[in-house]
């Protein structure tokens, strides 16, 4: 099998990343009808597998889930998550071949030999649907000419997928039929189904492609998402005990600091997350910022290009191969640091002393939302599909931090994500070394400025405002929030 997107001439490259269309709400006026009285079955259950099914089944859908016979005879989680909630449960031998609609979500590591083995028994004219195109776009899976093949993205970890459902809502959601299989020209209109079916179509769906989704996706979880969430954590927290900062204090801080500082980028973007700061904190924030975008751009690009041009795909299909050697160690490396073994303190941080304490944090998020947005459009990616694959989704990532810490972001998010968080983090961290040295408790675990004059240049602000409201990531992610908070919850 060959990468995909590398056998695309350049000009179907460019127009495939560049497939980006915001539905309109009347486009869902349908809901579910697409795909009501079908049998949907979905392979694997875990953290999508449950939640979307759920969601679905809600929504008046006939879903049920096929496992793996080991999976089944051991009553492993997936086994568990699906019979406790009171689904049916059968092998594959059992289920695929009455179903309409066959979901996949296993780990993308094991699509090649779950589509491989689920394929055969597909019943002529079903079709088959991922929540990430991993498979087709960077290993160049072939899927059978009668088989329509469609995709439907939470961008969300599956916990929030739910979550937001609950509450009347969604998460916003990629949509994309493969052009290479839509036999029966029912993609579309499936994929509007199920997503109306998750509650996506409440946050608003973006009709893309399998390539934009893919390189989108990998560049937003390795960098911004999950990986400088990471870095940033680790680096801050090991500032703080080297400035002598109490442990405990420093640990709550962080853990808690970037669902509680993102809540305001969440509300209103990177204006409002700074418009928090006191105006001498937030133009040292801006300033910090400046300089972590400056160190960490080359980065950001490398990580741009390499998913570009499939030597990520490779490179981490070389450790699939080699037993998850790099995963693992990095995965342990992460459980001993000491960010991750310092309980938070029992002390009381209120939602302003986030921000007064957390300046360097502060300039993190900006930082690395505003280049994971530049870089992302820079090659080719829309806008609307680069905020939510930057801004739009950092809180999201946040809120998991916060449940237990890194550990527990690196268990919700996908493995293909937390293997790319591990690379960026572990090249990030070196790249810091000087701009760490620098940092002190003024800006990371004390309150910025206190006791000092708050007076500022007036020219200075008006300047510092205007580059942050300007920026096109805020332009976009206006728009975008707006069209959300005007869509009806679920009926
Ligand atoms: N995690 C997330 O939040 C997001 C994930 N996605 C995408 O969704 C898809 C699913 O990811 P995610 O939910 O994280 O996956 P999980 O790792 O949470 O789920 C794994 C499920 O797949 C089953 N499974 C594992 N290995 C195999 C195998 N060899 N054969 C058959 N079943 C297997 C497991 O069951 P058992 O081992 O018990 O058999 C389990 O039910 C991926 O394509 C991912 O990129 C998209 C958006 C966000
Ligand atoms: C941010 C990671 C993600 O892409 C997601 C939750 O959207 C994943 O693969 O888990
Ligand atoms: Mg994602
Ligand atoms: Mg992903």
């Amino acid at each position: 099998m060959a990468n995909y997107f590398n056998t695309l001439s350049l000009r179907d490259q460019l127009t495939q990343l560049g497939k980006c269309r915001f539905m309109d709400p009347s486009e869902f006026a349908d809901g579910v009808t697409a795909l009501k009285g079908k049998k949907i079955v979905i392979v694997g259950c875990g953290a999508q597998g449950l939640n979307q099914g759920l969601n679905m089944r809600d929504s008046g859908l006939d879903i049920s889930y096929a496992l793996r016979e080991a999976a089944i005879k051991e009553k492993r989680q997936s086994f568990k998550n699906a019979s406790e909630n009171n689904f049916t449960v059968g092998t594959y031998e059992e289920l695929i071949p009455t179903a309409d609609l066959v979901i996949n979500l296993t780990p993308d590591k094991q699509h090649t030999n779950v589509v491989s083995t689920v394929m055969p028994l597909m019943k002529k004219g079903a079709t088959l649907s991922y929540s990430h195109g991993f498979n087709i776009v960077e290993e160049g899976m072939r899927i059978r000419e009668d088989l329509t093949v469609i995709m439907v993205a939470p961008k969300s970890p599956g916990s929030e997928v739910r979550e937001e459902y609950k509450r009347g809502f969604g998460v916003p959601t990629l949509i994309a039929v493969h052009p290479e299989n839509d036999p029966e020209g029912k993609g579309l209109e499936q994929a509007k189904a199920y997503a109306a079916g998750t509650g996506g179509d409440k946050a608003g769906v973006l009709e893309s492609s399998f390539v934009a989704e893919v390189k989108s996706d990998l560049m937003g979880e390795q960098t911004i998402l999950c990986g400088l969430l990471q870095t940033g954590s680790i680096l801050s927290f090991n500032k703080m005990i080297e400035k002598g900062v109490d442990a405990g204090y420093a640990s709550k801080l962080i853990q808690y600091g970037w669902e509680t500082i993102t809540e305001g980028l969440k509300q209103g973007g990177i204006t409002n997350m700074m418009d928090r700061l006191s105006n001498p904190a937030k133009i040292k924030a801006f300033d910090l910022s400046a300089e972590l975008k400056e160190i960490m751009r080359p980065l950001f690009q490398k990580h741009m290009d390499d998913i570009m041009s499939g030597h990520f795909s490779k490179t981490m299909m070389e450790d699939w191969a080699n037993d998850d050697k790099n995963l693992l160690d990095w995965r342990a490396a992460t459980g001993e640091t000491a960010f991750e073994k310092t309980p938070a303190g029992e002390v009381s941080i209120s939602e302003q002393e986030y921000y007064d304490n957390g300046v360097l944090m502060v300039a993190f998020v900006k930082s690395g939302v505003e280049l994971a947005y530049e870089t992302m459009t820079e090659s080719g990616i829309i806008g609307e599909s680069a905020y939510y694959e930057s801004l739009h989704e950092t809180p999201l990532i946040a809120n998991t931090i916060a449940r237990k810490k890194l550990f527990e972001m690196n268990r919700v998010i996908s493995d293909t994500a937390e293997y790319g968080c591990y690379l960026f983090d572990h090249a990030c961290k070196p790249l810091l070394t000087d701009f760490m040295k620098k940092i002190d408790t003024d800006v990371i675990g004390k309150h910025f400025g206190e006791g000092k004059d708050t007076g500022v240049d007036n020219v200075r602000l008006i300047a510092v405002n205007k580059a942050i409201r300007t920026h096109d990531v805020e332009v976009v992610g206006a728009r975008l929030r707006a069209s959300m908070t005007a869509m009806k919850p679920i009926g």
